[in-house]
C-alpha cells in the first residue's frame, strides 16, 4: 500500500496551526460573553447535553476542524469500521465492537459473514446460564447456590466490567436484582489481591469466571490456577467443573486449562480487549450480578450512540465533536493531558477505564503506515470523581498547568438524600460544584478584582487565577444502565475519532510487549536461582544487584512448595 501523507502535511492542519495565534488573543471570559457563540457550542442527543462553549475555540475553529476531518477521511474511516473492514492492519483484524450491542436483526459483516447471529447466540447462552445460576438450577458441587462471583481478568478484561459494575451498584433498579449477591474482580497477580478477593468467601458458594481474550496473559492464568487450587483444596478437583467458567476467544486453551467448553463464553478477534466490555467479558459477570435484562439496557444505550455516531452529521455528532476538540487541545493548543471528572461517585471507575481505552489506543509513535510521527498523539488521561478531586489535584488545574477537563454531571441522583431543615440537598451540593468549577477555570480571577476585595498586596499574586482554562460539560439526565452504555460508547468512539484524525492504528498495542518479554527473562532467572542455585546472569548492573538482593532476602521461599493460600 502506498504510504499516505501524514495529516500534519495537509492544508487544514496548517490552517489550524496558524489559527492558534488568533485564538490565543481572546480570553475565554470574552469568548463566553458571546451568547450566540455559546448557543452554537451545545449539542444534545437522547438525554445527554454536551456543552463545549468553554473550549478555547470559536465557531470558526470548529469549522476548521471539520476541514481537518475531511482531510483525514474521517467519514470514510468510520464507515470502514462499521463495514467490518480490516482497519487494524498490524493485526489484520476488523474492529467491530459495535456489533456486540447491535439489535438482533441488524446485519454487520466481517469477511462477508453477518456476525450479529453469533453475537446473539452467546448473549442467549449468557442469559440462560445467568438465569439458571441466579434461580438456583445451577448449583455448586455440594448443592449450594452460587451467590458470589469472582471475575479474574486484567486490562480490557477487567477495567470496563469494573466500571459498569461500580456504576450499576447503586442504581435502584439494578441493585434490586443484585440482592444477596456479590461480584468481585481479581486483576492483579499480587497475592494481596488474591487474599482480598477470597476474604470472606467460600468456594462452596463461589463461581469463578476466568476472563481473558487470549487465555495466555501470565497474571490472569496464574490467578486462575490459584483459584482452581482454592476450589480443589476445599471441594476436590471434580468441583472445578461446577465452580469455574471462562470467557475467551481461545476456546482450545480454555479446554486445556480444564474448563468444559460448554461452560465457555466466546467472543471474537474483531473485538479489541479494551473495547470488549459489551462482549461476554462484561455481559457474563454483570448478568450474573444484575440479571440479563439490566445488561441488555446497557447494551441498548451503547447501541443508540453507535447509530448516532455512524449517521448523525458532524455538527450534531457527539463523539465526532468531542474527538475533534481533543485533537485541537492536544495537537494545536499543545495540552498533553485530559482530566475526566465525573460528579458522581457511581462513575468512580470511569476514568481508569477510559485511561486504558484512550492511552492504549492512541499512545502511538508512528502512523498506520509505519511512518514516524512528527507530532504527539494521545493524551495523558486521569481523573477522580468530584468533589473529591477538588480537595486533591485541582490546585494544579486552577493555577498550575493547563489541563482540559471533562466535567460529567447527572441531573437525577441514583440515591437522593433529603434532610429536614437543609435547603440544599446532597445532590444539589455536589452539582453546585459541577456548575461552578468550569466557570472558575474559564474566567479566573484578576488582580484588579482582588484589589477591590482589599486583598493584601503580597497575597495578590498567590490569589490570582489566570483563567482561560478549557473544559467540557456533559450533563446526563440520569445514570441508569442505558445511560451508562451511552457514556461508554461516546468515549470509545471519541478515542477512535482522535486516532482516525491522527492517522494511527488505535486498535493494536505493541507497546505492552517489550516489558512482558523482559519479565519472562526475569521469571526464568528467579526459577533457576531458586531451584538450582544458578547465579544471576545476563542483566545490567542495576537489575542484577536488585535481583540478587531480592533473592537473598526472600531465601525462605520454599523450593517445592505445598499449596498455601492467603487467609485474612
Ligand atoms: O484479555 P487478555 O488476553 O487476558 O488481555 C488482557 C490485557 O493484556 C494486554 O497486555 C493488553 O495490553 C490489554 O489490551 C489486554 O486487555
Amino acid at each position: 500500500m502506498a504510504s499516505a501523507a501524514l495529516i500534519c502535511d495537509t492544508h487544514p492542519w496548517k490552517t489550524l496551526k496558524a489559527h492558534v495565534e488568533d485564538i490565543k488573543k481572546t480570553h475565554l471570559r470574552d469568548l463566553m460573553s458571546d451568547s450566540e457563540r455559546c448557543k452554537s457550542m451545545v449539542v444534545e442527543f437522547d438525554g445527554i447535553i454536551v456543552d463545549f462553549s468553554r473550549q478555547q475555540a470559536t465557531v470558526d475553529t470548529v469549522d476548521k476542524l471539520y476541514n481537518l476531518a475531511e482531510a483525514a477521511h474521517l467519514k470514510e474511516k468510520i464507515h470502514h469500521m462499521f463495514n467490518g473492514e480490516r482497519i487494524n492492519t498490524t493485526e489484520n483484524r476488523s474492529v467491530l465492537h459495535v456489533a456486540l450491542r447491535a439489535p438482533r436483526d441488524a446485519v454487520i459483516k466481517s469477511d462477508g459473514k453477518n456476525v450479529v447471529p453469533d453475537v446473539w447466540n452467546v448473549l442467549d447462552k449468557i442469559k440462560d446460564f445467568s438465569e439458571r445460576l441466579r434461580n438456583g438450577s445451577w448449583v455448586g458441587a455440594t448443592g449450594k447456590q452460587l451467590t458470589d462471583v469472582i471475575a479474574i481478568g486484567i486490562g480490557g478484561s477487567f477495567l470496563g466490567p469494573l466500571f459498569v459494575h461500580t456504576a450499576l451498584q447503586t442504581d435502584p433498579e439494578a441493585s434490586k436484582f443484585a440482592k444477596g449477591r456479590q461480584l468481585r474482580f481479581l486483576a492483579n497477580v499480587d497475592p494481596i489481591d488474591v487474599a482480598r478477593n477470597i476474604a470472606g468467601l467460600h468456594p462452596e458458594t463461589t463461581l469463578v469466571v476466568v476472563v481473558s481474550k487470549t487465555f495466555t496473559t501470565a497474571e490472569t492464568m496464574l490467578n486462575a490456577r490459584t483459584l482452581r487450587a482454592w476450589i480443589s483444596k476445599e471441594l476436590g478437583p471434580s468441583a472445578v467443573a461446577k465452580h469455574m467458567v471462562a470467557v475467551s476467544t481461545n476456546l482450545t486453551l480454555v479446554e486445556k486449562f480444564g474448563i468444559d467448553p460448554n461452560n465457555a463464553f466466546a467472543f471474537w478477534d474483531w473485538v479489541g480487549g479494551r473495547y470488549s466490555v459489551c462482549s461476554a467479558v462484561g455481559v457474563l459477570p454483570l448478568s450474573l450480578q444484575y440479571g440479563f435484562s439490566i445488561v441488555e439496557k446497557f447494551l441498548k444505550g451503547a447501541s443508540s450512540i453507535d447509530q448516532h455516531f455512524s449517521s448523525a452529521p458532524f455538527e450534531k455528532n457527539v463523539p465526532v465533536l468531542l474527538g475533534l476538540l481533543s485533537v485541537w487541545n492536544v495537537s494545536f493548543l499543545g495540552y498533553p493531558a485530559r482530566a475526566i471528572l465525573p460528579y458522581s461517585q457511581a462513575l468512580e471507575k470511569f476514568a481508569p477505564h477510559i485511561q486504558q481505552v484512550s492511552m492504549e489506543s492512541n499512545g502511538k509513535g508512528v502512523s498506520i503506515d509505519g511512518v514516524p510521527l512528527p507530532f504527539e498523539t494521545g493524551e495523558i488521561d486521569f481523573g477522580e470523581p468530584g468533589t473529591n478531586g477538588q480537595h486533591s489535584f485541582y490546585q494544579l488545574i486552577h493555577q498550575g498547568r493547563i489541563i482540559p477537563c471533562d466535567f460529567i454531571g447527572v441531573v437525577k441522583s441514583q440515591q437522593p438524600v433529603y434532610l429536614e431543615g437543609e435547603v440544599v440537598n446532597n445532590h444539589d451540593e455536589l452539582m453546585s460544584n459541577f456548575f461552578a468549577q468550569p466557570d472558575a477555570l474559564a474566567y479566573g480571577k484578576t488582580a484588579e478584582q482582588l484589589q477591590k476585595e482589599n486583598v493584601p498586596q503580597n497575597l495578590i499574586p498567590h490569589k490570582t487565577f489566570s483563567g482561560n482554562r478549557p473544559s467540557l460539560s456533559i450533563l446526563l439526565s440520569a445514570l441508569d444502565a442505558y445511560k451508562i452504555g451511552q457514556l461508554l460508547a461516546i468515549y470509545e468512539h471519541r478515542v477512535v475519532v482522535q486516532g482516525f484524525i491522527w492517522g494511527i492504528n488505535s486498535f493494536d498495542q505493541w507497546g505492552v510487549e517489550l516489558g512482558k518479554s523482559l519479565a519472562t527473562q526475569v521469571r526464568k532467572q528467579l526459577h533457576a536461582s531458586r531451584t538450582k542455585g544458578e547465579p544471576v546472569e545476563g542483566f545490567n548492573f542495576s537489575t542484577t544487584s536488585l535481583l540478587k538482593r531480592y533473592l537473598e532476602e526472600s531465601s525462605d521461599v520454599p523450593k517445592n512448595p505445598q499449596t498455601l493460600l492467603p487467609r485474612i
